[in-house]
């Protein structure tokens, strides 16, 4: 607590000063403007000073400024029991939201009749005076303190957070919306609003005739806007479905129709948008005065939950929250306690929920309970209970017990708290934006901004593209795709860096324009030190140079595209993702060889490489397939590189690749998994060195060696050569074997997931992996 203590007028001596600084924010000109009534809107946010249409920065109210000299005189010289008798100020300069104000007070005159005389100045940061004047006052007579704390506090019924998220979703990509049934003024005019903001492109189902006549006794234009009849409720709520199904939507907006009328075409097991996850409701709240969105669920659809429909209900919350910009979002699992009471059965579920997301059942988020509401928001509330938790006191999400309890959390926040709030159904194959008649035009447009949000991968992909036949004997292209238009370039490149600078040269011709703010490089080796995403110093690309050896197709031209990179782009963060990360999470058999300790301990292990595409693969499954997420996966990624990873939980427990990219499954020109035997028999017999050994095994085994005809798997399957025939045999026999071996390892088998250029096109493979399983 602030006591503040006075130096009466006996005891004030000339030359005495006090300063205080003072951060200017833009709530303090909102709380100014309340109490002196001056709404002149040069002093408030998003005020238009000039006209113009464009808001302007607001300026602190001068009055407002001098006030803090009064602060000063009030609260330190001569401080409690002060009166003003005069002041007289000249304004010198002005401030803004965000300025750091120093105001200071020196004792210049005493006067008879307890009279002094302060010279005042209020300087910005740099030292510039923006206020001069004197003050003259009455000092106390007597020694004074008080408590300043004692004071209410004051909120500010701002809502920063959606304004904030508005401005940040305006120029994204407006989402294509089938508005249901927008046939009354409400429906349509929040469909229109969120389309002049251009957060969504409105395809208006109904009615037309309905949609019509609201248009015109609203009297706005509905030319712009796609209108497709449908005649009722459902009929409009079907066609809507189909929509998303066709591509053309990527949410659904409920108009003026009955929610479950909605639902129920959402939700249809023939034709609707369910996926495995079951749908779930999730308000978004901007509550006055905290310093984050708060998220409730469900307080609309799921009335009683069990666990495993909250475990959805959850996950279905977290994605949302990581969709808005919250990378690690805190769940608090609400019940009326903190500690688990057998005769409260929301404290059992919440300890099961929290154990499960541990256990990673529930991903992307941490999530804590029991919690009480008291302790779940606020950190003194959490503190004085002594709760150690990384969600007490800073919940990002509450998970309330069942419908009734997150439904008046959220109306009390909203009628008493003043907060707003927008909402989205979550978990069908895209979201519904559910707006409330009650909704005011900011919640309505805010559901449209988190719609945005939620479809939103993150960046939006503009190009992608490869280089083919990179080879001195092959014509080289450059192919590009671009919003599924496909261009095939002939290009000059006989090695990487010839082809990354053709890419480059696209670059402009793409992107013109933009300028690069990051790169990011698949590096395939990061030995034991690279574990993790890291920034590309030349001491980094030193230290992976010295991997070159362990991976010498890949390493190399990778280390070399990083260079052109790095010169191509100076001012660019490049950051290298590791082919051999996701693979740490291995056991220490599977990754050792049983040779002596030392050869581990120096690094020589079996690392596992194709992580990235791992990596991938586990991050989808736990989006699609939330019931995979924690079962046993093979992942068999079979292209010109060929592996297979056994997955348990989402985390890589084993590899089919080793030391370098060349142990394991054959692949396209290299061997896969040899007996170390045949290399001895090599060198002593046939007197081959190591460089001759690592092109035979690297450029000229596999499928390559096999067949005597080519890597390509898609030509081995046109052949009617016999040695293309056993070359494939052999793939699909090693790829079995090691099924058989993984699925041990894992103790069963929930799914195989195939990937890579044979196992995504191949059908003829994966027809002959599966065979009889
Ligand atoms: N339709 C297809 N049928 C069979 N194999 C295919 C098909 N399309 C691509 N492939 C094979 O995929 C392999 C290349 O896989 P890819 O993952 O693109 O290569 P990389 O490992 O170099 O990234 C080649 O053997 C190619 O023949
Ligand atoms: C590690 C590896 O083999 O990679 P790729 O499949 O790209 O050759």
């Amino acid at each position: 607590m602030n006591t503040y203590s006075n130096t009466p007028w006996d005891a004030l001596e000339i030359g005495m000063e006090a300063s205080a600084k003072r951060l200017c924010r833009a709530e303090d000109f909102l709380v100014y403007a309340s109490s002196s009534g001056n709404h002149n809107p040069v002093h408030l946010p998003k005020g238009d000073h000039d006209g113009d249409g464009e808001a302007d920065e607001p300026i602190a109210p001068s009055m407002w400024v001098a006030s803090l000299i009064s602060a000063v005189l009030g609260n330190q010289l001569p401080g409690p029991g002060t009166l003003y008798k005069g002041q007289n100020l000249r304004f010198l300069g002005r401030a803004h939201a965000g300025d750091e104000l120093t105001v200071t007070i020196r004792l210049a005159k005493k006067k008879p009749e307890l009279l002094a005389v302060f010279a005042t100045t209020v300087t910005k940061a740099d030292g510039a005076p923006i206020v001069e004047g004197e003050a003259t006052v009455i000092a106390p007579k007597t020694k004074l303190s008080f408590a300043a704390d004692d004071l209410p506090g004051l909120t500010v019924q701002r809502h920063v957070h959606f304004d904030r998220l508005l401005e940040l979703a305006e120029p994204l990509p407006a989402l294509p919306t089938a508005v249901v049934c927008p046939d009354d003024p409400k429906s349509l005019g929040g469909a229109l609003l969120a389309a002049e903001h251009t957060l969504i492109v409105p395809i208006l189902v109904g009615d037309e005739k309905k949609i019509r006549e609201t248009g015109v006794e609203m009297g706005v234009d509905l030319h712009p806007f796609e209108i497709i009849d449908a005649p009722t409720d459902s009929v409009a709520a079907a066609r809507a479905v189909q929509l998303v199904h066709e591509g053309r939507a990527g949410a659904v907006m409920k108009g003026h129709l009955h929610t479950d009328d909605l639902l129920r075409a959402i939700v249809k097991s023939d034709g609707g948008l369910r996926t495995r996850r079951r749908l779930s409701h999730v308000f978004c709240m901007d509550v006055p005065g905290l310093d984050h969105l708060l998220m409730i669920t469900d307080a609309a659809i799921n009335i009683a939950p069990e666990l495993h429909e909250k475990v959805d209900i959850i996950q279905n919350a977290i994605d949302l929250g990581r969709a808005l910009g919250v990378e690690v979002p805190k769940v608090a699992v609400l019940s009326a306690v903190e500690t688990v009471n057998p005769k409260l059965p929301s404290t059992i579920e919440a300890a099961a929920l929290a154990k499960m997301a541990d256990r990673g059942q529930i991903r992307g988020g941490i999530v804590d309970g029991p919690l009480a509401m008291d302790n779940a928001v606020d950190e003194d509330a959490a503190r004085t209970k002594g709760i150690r938790s990384l969600v007490a006191g800073h919940a990002d999400i509450l998970m309330a017990p069942n419908l009734e309890s997150a439904n008046m959390i959220a109306k009390q926040l909203t009628f008493l708290a003043h907060a707003e709030a927008g909402g989205l159904v979550l978990g069908a194959k895209c979201p519904v934006i559910l707006s409330s008649r009650a909704d005011d035009d900011k919640a309505r447009l805010a559901s449209c901004a988190f719609a945005v949000y939620a479809q939103g991968d993150g960046p939006a992909l503009r190009a992608s593209g490869q280089v083919e036949n990179l080879s001195p004997t092959q014509q080289t292209r450059l192919i590009v795709e671009r919003g599924g238009d496909k261009q095939v370039v002939d290009i000059e490149a006989n090695d990487h860096a010839g082809a990354l600078s053709a890419i480059l040269g696209r670059a402009d011709v793409l992107f013109g324009g933009s300028t690069v703010a990051g790169v990011g490089h698949r590096v395939v080796h990061g030995g034991t030190d690279f574990v993790a995403p890291t920034e590309l110093t030349p001491e980094v690309i030193g230290k992976l140079r010295t991997l070159e050896p362990l991976a010498p197709l890949h390493q190399p031209h990778n280390l070399d595209c990083v260079e052109a990179a790095i010169a191509a782009f100076p001012d660019a963060v490049q950051i290298a993702c590791f082919d051999t990360a996701f693979h740490r999470t291995h056991p220490f058999v599977n990754d050792t060889f049983a040779l002596p300790r030392k050869w581990f301990d120096e690094g020589v292990r079996r690392y596992g490489f194709h992580g990235l595409s791992y990596e991938y693969i586990a991050s989808e499954i736990a989006r699609t397939e939330p019931d995979l997420a924690s079962g046993r996966v093979v992942i068999a990624h079979l292209g010109n590189g060929a592996s297979m990873c056994a997955v348990r939980d989402g985390l890589s427990v084993g590899s089919t690749m080793g030391f370098t990219a060349l142990d394991g499954l054959p692949m396209g020109t290299r061997c896969g998994q040899i007996d170390p035997g045949v290399l001895l028999y090599m060198m002593q017999h046939h007197g081959m060195d190591a460089d001759q050994i690592a092109n035979l095994l690297y450029r000229e085994s596999g499928l390559k060696g096999l067949s005597g005809l080519t890597h390509d798997m898609r030509t081995l399957e046109q052949s009617d050569d016999p040695h293309a025939r056993e070359a494939i045999d052999y793939f699909v026999f090693r790829i079995r074997r090691e099924l058989g071996g993984m699925s041990a390892v894992l103790g069963g088998l929930d799914a195989l997931i195939f990937t890579g250029g044979i196992g995504e096109n191949s059908a003829r493979i994966r027809r002959e992996v599966c065979a009889g399983q």
